[in-house]
């Protein structure tokens, strides 16, 4: 950035004055982070206890759908805005095209109910791919070894169909299939559900980071090789501009970049060039590896979710999902 002025020098310039009371660096703080900042993902299960902590992530629980409408009351009466739905289903329903994505009864179209029952205020977000549902745990229909995207596109479209149906508000595609925001796009305009928004997991990288997830999903023991030929190479930056630009012409409300910590420069530069609401997801193994150091002793834990969280606003988010979101907005109340 060019200044219109020559800096000023040492001993005129001590930036240490606008740092020197808790007040002036209340005062000077270029960005803030609130409960209004953050979403939090809800992993949902249709087993039989009504709450089952995820050994992975230690505090994160798969909850039964009154648990989840209970935990949606709280995170209501925190003033997080939001929550995310990830489903973990019975491997007896899942097969090869993911068909329990599409059941207008399934666990996630009974959470979205169960949650705007008890607290129709908050914003639900469901989670729009068939990983969770197939039984070769891919994102898409395989055919010869290969995820086949355009027969992809309209189970996706149904999907999004039947969740916004039950009720939801934001429906997010995370399957990085080509072309399926506007597959979603139509689908939603064509049944009158024109008013439901589309926030797409726009350039979403193919990570390691996503492994206690996939077992808090029960998605890990099913998946077969890896999400390359879909998912995007964590070498690439400018291919997220071309990625986000297509689903934002596609009819996409606000987009997101996952993972979250480890992708803050591509949140940069999609927020700078964009200007439409951006979301990261400071995903499950961002959360683990940060729980083992707190357990240990060796990160404070409330200094660090807040300084973690806080980065992703400096970097441009409007939102953050995050499985501290609660305990984050309990320390932001104070
Ligand atoms: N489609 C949702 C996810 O992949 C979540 C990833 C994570 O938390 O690791
Ligand atoms: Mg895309």
């Amino acid at each position: 950035m060019t200044q219109p002025f020559a800096p000023a020098a040492f001993p005129y310039a001590r930036p240490r004055r606008l740092r020197s009371q808790p007040w002036v660096r209340r005062l000077v703080a270029e960005t803030t982070l609130t409960p209004a900042d953050l979403v939090w993902p809800l992993i949902v299960h249709d087993g039989a206890d009504e709450r089952v902590a995820v050994a992975s992530m230690p505090g994160v629980f798969r909850l039964r759908p009154k648990a989840a409408a209970a935990a949606a009351v709280e995170a209501r009466d925190l003033g997080i805005p939001a929550v995310a739905l990830f489903p973990n289903v019975d491997g007896a329903i899942k097969d090869g095209v993911g068909t329990g994505a599409t059941d207008p009864d399934g666990l996630v179209p009974e959470c979205i109910k169960a949650i705007k029952d008890a607290a129709p205020e908050i914003g639900v977000m469901t989670d729009v791919a068939l990983d969770c549902y197939t039984d070769h745990g891919h994102d898409g229909i395989v055919e010869d070894g290969r995820i086949v995207n355009d027969a992809t596109l309209e189970r996706l479209a149904e999907q999004a169909f039947i969740h916004a149906h039950a009720g939801a508000d934001i429906v997010a595609p995370s399957d990085m299939m080509d072309g399926r925001v506007q597959a979603i796009r139509e689908a939603l305009e064509a049944n009158g559900m024109s008013d439901v928004m589309i926030l797409s997991y726009a350039a979403k990288y193919a990570s390691a980071f996503y492994g206690p997830y996939r077992d808090a999903v029960g998605s890990a023991k099913a998946l077969t090789g890896d999400k390359k030929t879909y998912q995007m190479d964590y070498a690439n930056s400018d291919e997220a501009l071309r990625e986000v630009a297509m689903d934002i012409s596609e009819g996409a409300d606000a987009v997101m970049v996952k993972p979250g910590m480890l992708y803050l420069d591509i949140v940069r530069r999609v927020s700078e060039t964009f200007r439409v609401p951006t979301f990261a997801y400071q995903v499950s193994g961002e959360y683990s590896m940060m729980r083992a150091a707190m357990a240990n002793g060796w990160l404070d834990e409330e200094r660090a979710i807040l300084e973690s969280l806080h980065a992703f606003k400096r970097a441009g988010c409007a939102g953050v999902l995050s499985y501290f979101a609660p305990q984050a907005a309990r320390l932001l109340q104070g």
